[in-house]
């Protein structure tokens, strides 16, 4: 006897390919998935019903900013068009809406899946950005590999990651799936060595700049443990690092008066006492107060993409809410965040536009803060399965 109808589970996790410029993601749950524009957009499912729904091919244009698919609705109620999409001003929403109530089905089918291919192209200069112009690209990361100098080994697997001006991205994933190290390695850090791929900031080759002048073009990373720098005042280091940024900028230097003055507000950002200046470089620090003070350096010197490796990592409750604050208003339309991080908590201070997985020195995932939750509630298993 049929008990009280059920509304079909549907599991849409398998097998998706969502492919975005240089990002592929295989397999992909389709739930809150966000692309950044590309405006033309050509999306073709297959569906394997018992009915056999043709494929049905969507051509889409439209001058907004994001696509958002959507969680699919599976509810009873007359069949095709199987795809439909709605779309606002910021936003597309695809669902699949509709599916046949049949008994045949429901008992050959109590859940079915569906295979679907999704292609994006960036259709150049009709993306409208918050400033009047689209977007601009801040970090395009294509198939990057790396490996550890010393010995070789292969840490990173060929990551592809795009930032634009004004996003924000968390990478989570487990331990040593390689978050630390491409931030690294974004840096020049002499440990690592490139074997391929590419890293264009701001359209300028990043692997062919020296360190300091990655620093200087506006790269900024806060790192997961802090050095020390032993008889150097943080007051000191941090003027010099200031002035270095504004001679490359063409601007006068400050005197140690005028950087007093340039730093007091950063320090009050920050909730640093001014003591923390006259003390060396992170020397007897607590694990707190040496990311309190990585932030002050990002307050004081400013970055296009600062890169924020576990700033939550030993942080009290009131310290996060402090650091997320400041790094919340150091936000502009024109600069934009990298964040790593194991916890959800953090991306709720500091709310980011994308989420990616890391495993295996690759992206593997990316999607909205639905992952974080779901990533607290069942683990990385929950991942790989979805
Ligand atoms: N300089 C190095 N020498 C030796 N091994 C290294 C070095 N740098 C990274 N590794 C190894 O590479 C792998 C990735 O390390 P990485 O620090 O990038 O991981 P992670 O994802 O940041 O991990 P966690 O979440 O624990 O911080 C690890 O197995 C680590 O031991």
């Amino acid at each position: 006897m049929d008990g009280p109808r059920k509304k079909p589970r549907m599991k849409l996790s398998c097998p998706f390919i969502f492919s975005y410029k240089a990002q592929s993601i295989k397999p992909m749950t389709l739930k809150n998935i966000r692309y950044q524009p590309p405006l033309t957009m050509t999306c073709t499912w297959h569906t394997f019903l018992y009915y056999q729904t043709p494929i049905q091919p969507l051509l889409l244009r439209q001058p907004s900013t994001m696509a958002l698919l959507h969680r699919f609705n599976c509810r009873s109620s007359p069949s095709p068009p199987l795809l439909t999409t709605k779309s606002t001003s910021n936003s597309t929403v695809f669902s699949l809406s509709t599916l046949p109530r049949h008994r045949r089905f429901h008992r050959k089918f109590p859940s079915f899946k569906l295979t679907a291919t999704l292609a994006a192209e960036t259709t150049a200069g009709s993306v409208p950005s918050g400033g009047g112009g689209p977007p601009k690209l801040v970090l395009e990361v294509k198939d990057l590999t790396a490996v550890i100098s010393e010995s070789g080994q292969k840490i990173l697997n060929g990551v592809n990651l795009s930032i634009y001006e004004g996003e924000i991205h968390a990478i989570m994933g487990k331990n040593g799936s390689g978050k630390s190290t491409f931030a690294k390695v974004l840096v020049g850090h002499k440990d690592y060595e490139v074997t391929g791929g590419s890293v264009v900031f701001k359209g300028e080759n990043l692997l062919e700049m020296e360190p300091e002048d990655r620093s200087l073009a506006g790269l900024f990373l806060s790192f997961q443990s802090p050095v020390e720098i032993p008889g150097v005042s943080n007051s000191d280091f941090l003027q010099m690092a200031y002035n270095a940024r504004r001679r490359k900028l063409g601007q006068p230097e400050l005197d140690p008066l005028q950087f007093y003055g340039y730093i007091m507000p950063k320090l009050e950002m920050v909730n640093i006492k001014a003591d923390f200046l006259n003390r060396n470089v992170n020397e007897g620090f607590s694990g707190g107060e040496k990311k309190r003070n990585e932030i002050l350096q990002l307050a004081v010197l400013g970055a296009e993409l600062a890169i924020l490796d576990e700033i939550d990592s030993g942080l009290d409750v009131d310290a996060l809410r402090d650091v997320s604050k400041a790094v919340n208003a150091l936000m502009t339309s024109t600069n934009s965040v990298l964040m790593i991080t194991h916890y959800r908590r953090l991306l709720e201070f500091i709310k980011p536009t994308y989420i990616h997985i890391m495993d295996e020195g690759r992206i593997s995932m990316t999607g909205d803060i639905s992952i974080a939750t779901l990533l607290e509630k069942k683990g990385y298993k929950a991942m790989s399965s979805s």
